[in-house]
């Protein structure tokens, strides 16, 4: 399916990580109806004013990449938070998308959906054969419902709701808050300000063994513009980059493209998390998609962005 360069195409959650990188994609392939609303102009947990919203604006196509988002430190201090806010965010776009004629929409979930101890790489058939990562359980069980409600919606009303699971994130406009954000933008963080200081040393959460699979923001971008022409199936699509590193070869790669030349120290009061998700992209593969950023030039390339538009 192509979809024409003049639909209207709502994006939500457009300023960020993910939502600006895939209006930045929309835009270089040359659409021109991008539907876009901050979270001033349009609250998504309030479901009279989504309704409202869809009602009058009749978009073509939804791509819902608004969510409340936040690293394990936030996922395990606020978890009535991360599973209320994204149940109502979803549940009020799936349903006015449906109820509005939405022709196709996009659900972006997260590897976090999967069990805890699943099998490496992770297929999409793991999903609900095991427990969760207690550190994110609560925002897991939301994005499980989410791509359940996209399933339910299909399989009662043919509606072309599609899910797509990303892997740990990073790039333009990530959250780069000291305690509530992902390793990756806190590392690069940590290390900038310690270069800056001149500080002897800098602290790692936990013990530095955990495997992690990152993603540039702008595959992920790519393949959600790629399964929004090319997939309408049941079953939610893995989007990973198919390398993992360990946290503590992360934090080795920030400290050498930051310049920061003193030492690490594990703090292992913080939590480790799950201790491995490597998912087995082969069913994005299959269909003609591949990741082409490599976390090396990737990683380069966000600290860049961080020192033109963060660091004061
Ligand atoms: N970052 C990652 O590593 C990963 C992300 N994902 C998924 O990708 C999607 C996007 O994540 P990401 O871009 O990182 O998150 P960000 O926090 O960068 O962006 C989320 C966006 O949603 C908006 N938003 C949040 N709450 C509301 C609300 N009540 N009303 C309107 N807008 C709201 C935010 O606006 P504001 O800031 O103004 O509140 C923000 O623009 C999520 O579904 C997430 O689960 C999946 C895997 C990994
Ligand atoms: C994408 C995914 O992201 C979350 O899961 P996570 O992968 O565990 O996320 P994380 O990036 O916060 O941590 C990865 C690892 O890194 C270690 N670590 C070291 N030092 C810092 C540090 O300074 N900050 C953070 N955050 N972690 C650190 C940390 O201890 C852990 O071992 C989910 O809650 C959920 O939101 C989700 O779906």
């Amino acid at each position: 399916m192509s979809i024409d360069k003049s639909d209207k195409i709502y994006v939500a959650g457009h300023r960020g990580l993910v939502g600006s990188a895939v209006v930045r994609k929309l835009q270089s392939l040359g659409f021109t109806n991008l539907l876009l609303r901050t979270h001033a102009e349009l609250d998504l947990t309030v479901q009279s004013a989504v309704d409202a919203f869809f009602a009058a604006e009749k978009p073509r196509y939804v791509i819902l990449s608004a969510a409340k988002v936040g690293g394990i430190h936030a996922n395990n201090t606020y978890p009535a938070d991360f599973i209320t806010i994204n149940l109502q965010i979803q549940t009020n776009i799936i349903t006015s998308s449906f109820s509005h004629g939405v022709k196709k929409l996009l659900f972006l979930g997260s590897s976090c959906i999967y069990p805890k101890f699943a099998p490496q790489p992770i297929p999409e058939s793991a999903l609900l054969t095991g427990p969760l990562e207690p550190t994110n359980e609560w925002y897991a069980v939301a994005k499980i419902a989410g791509i359940k409600m996209c399933q339910a919606y299909r399989l009662q009303h043919k509606f072309d709701a599609i899910s797509a699971m990303p892997t740990n994130l990073y790039g333009p406009n990530d959250n780069f808050h000291p305690e509530n954000s992902h390793v990756l933008p806190a590392l690069l963080r940590r290390f900038h300000e310690a270069k800056v200081r001149g500080d002897e040393r800098v602290v790692v959460w936990g013990s530095g063994t955990p495997l992690r699979e990152f993603l540039h923001v702008d595959d992920l971008a790519d393949a959600v513009v790629f399964l929004l022409e090319n997939y309408s199936g049941l079953e939610h699509v893995n989007v990973g980059s198919g390398k993992e590193v360990s946290i503590k070869e992360l934090a080795e790669l920030v400290r050498e493209v930051v310049g920061f030349e003193g030492e690490l120290v594990w703090d292992k009061s913080k939590p480790d998390g799950t201790p491995r998700k490597l998912m087995d992209n082969s069913k994005i593969e299959s269909l003609g998609w591949q990741p082409k950023i490599s976390l090396k030039d990737g990683l380069a390339d966000t600290y860049k962005w961080y020192l033109e538009n963060v660091q004061q």
